[in-house]
């Protein structure tokens, strides 16, 4: 299976925090979800894959292809949307796409206009006057209407109103029907994933915690309730993470056999939602 976005050991430093190390490879034909909490480093790994910003170290490839040698040819296959107007301000829909249109190859005036029509926007109107979900289409519609392979999104629903995120989310799917199309978006409304999402990557903290199927996170991980004196040193090592309360424990397991073998029928195993697996992971690996 060829991969459409490769990093291996990817690291940026600032001078406040750094992006760690990343290994990733995200596979052609599926939609992967990039989660994490607030400065995590979800974007500025995504500016990495865009080449808006250079790793200290480490190696970037898309589509098999380094930037250093191949930009123009890699940047032609991506449709890039990101929270934020792209766009000079002051000119409308119309003038972008004057300026947008030549400097693609398989730029499609009549899809470009079809999306134009399916979002209601206006072409005669200063960006500027956009509203913040109208700016996020208008990113959109130029973003897909050059047949691009790789489609890479930096908080596509962000702002979005709650039916215009439903459309947007079935529209992405009818463009994964192609077949050969891969996306990869970050996003912080993970119940957004548990509709399209074949794939989950979770950073934290600059590093990245694990890239996985939906079906293997489901399978690998799973809330545990039961009571405190079941806790102790050992009992402890099968949890990414344990809540103590009066009334008794509630943890993170990454394995779920473990938790199995060692509690038996005196726990009570949950399915874990992409929140609580944050949420643990927030309160760090704890092995007593
Ligand atoms: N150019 C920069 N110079 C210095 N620090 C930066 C720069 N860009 C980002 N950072 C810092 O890197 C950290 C990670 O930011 P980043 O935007 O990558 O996180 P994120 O996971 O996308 O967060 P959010 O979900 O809030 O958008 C933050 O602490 C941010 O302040």
């Amino acid at each position: 299976m060829e991969n459409v976005i490769e990093l291996k050991n990817v690291t940026k430093k600032f001078k406040d925090f750094s992006v760690k190390n990343i290994d990733l490879q995200v596979q052609q034909g599926f939609v992967t979800g990039f989660i994490g909490a607030n400065g995590a480093g979800k974007s500025t790994t995504i500016k990495m894959m865009m080449n808006l910003l250079k790793p200290d170290s480490g190696e970037i490839k898309l589509f098999g292809l380094d930037y250093k040698n191949h930009e123009k040819a890699i940047k032609e296959r991506i449709g890039f949307v990101y929270d934020g107007n792209v766009f000079f301000e002051g000119m409308n829909l119309k003038d972008i796409k004057r300026i947008v249109a030549p400097a693609y190859k398989h730029w499609d005036d009549t899809l470009f206009y079809q999306y134009v029509e399916q979002f209601e926007l206006p072409l005669n109107k200063a960006m500027k006057t956009f509203s913040k979900g109208m700016q996020m289409k208008a990113s959109l519609a130029i973003a897909l209407s050059h047949h691009a392979e790789l489609i890479i999104m930096d908080e596509p629903t962000a702002g979005l109103d709650p039916i215009f995120r439903r459309e947007l989310l079935a529209l992405l799917q009818e463009l994964m029907i192609e077949g050969n199309r891969t996306i990869f978006f970050s996003t912080h409304i993970t119940t957004d994933l548990d509709r399209i999402a074949d794939y989950i990557s979770f950073m934290q903290s600059g590093e990245l915690v694990f890239n996985q199927s939906i079906h293997d996170v489901a399978e690998n991980y799973a809330l545990v309730k039961g009571g405190l004196d079941l806790l102790d040193r050992d009992t402890e090592k099968a949890f990414v993470h344990v809540h103590r309360a009066s009334t008794g424990f509630e943890a993170l397991t990454d394995n779920i056999k473990a938790v199995q073998n060692t509690f038996g029928d005196s726990v009570v195993i949950e399915r874990a939602s992409l929140d609580d697996i944050m949420y643990y992971f927030k309160g760090g690996i704890h092995h007593v």
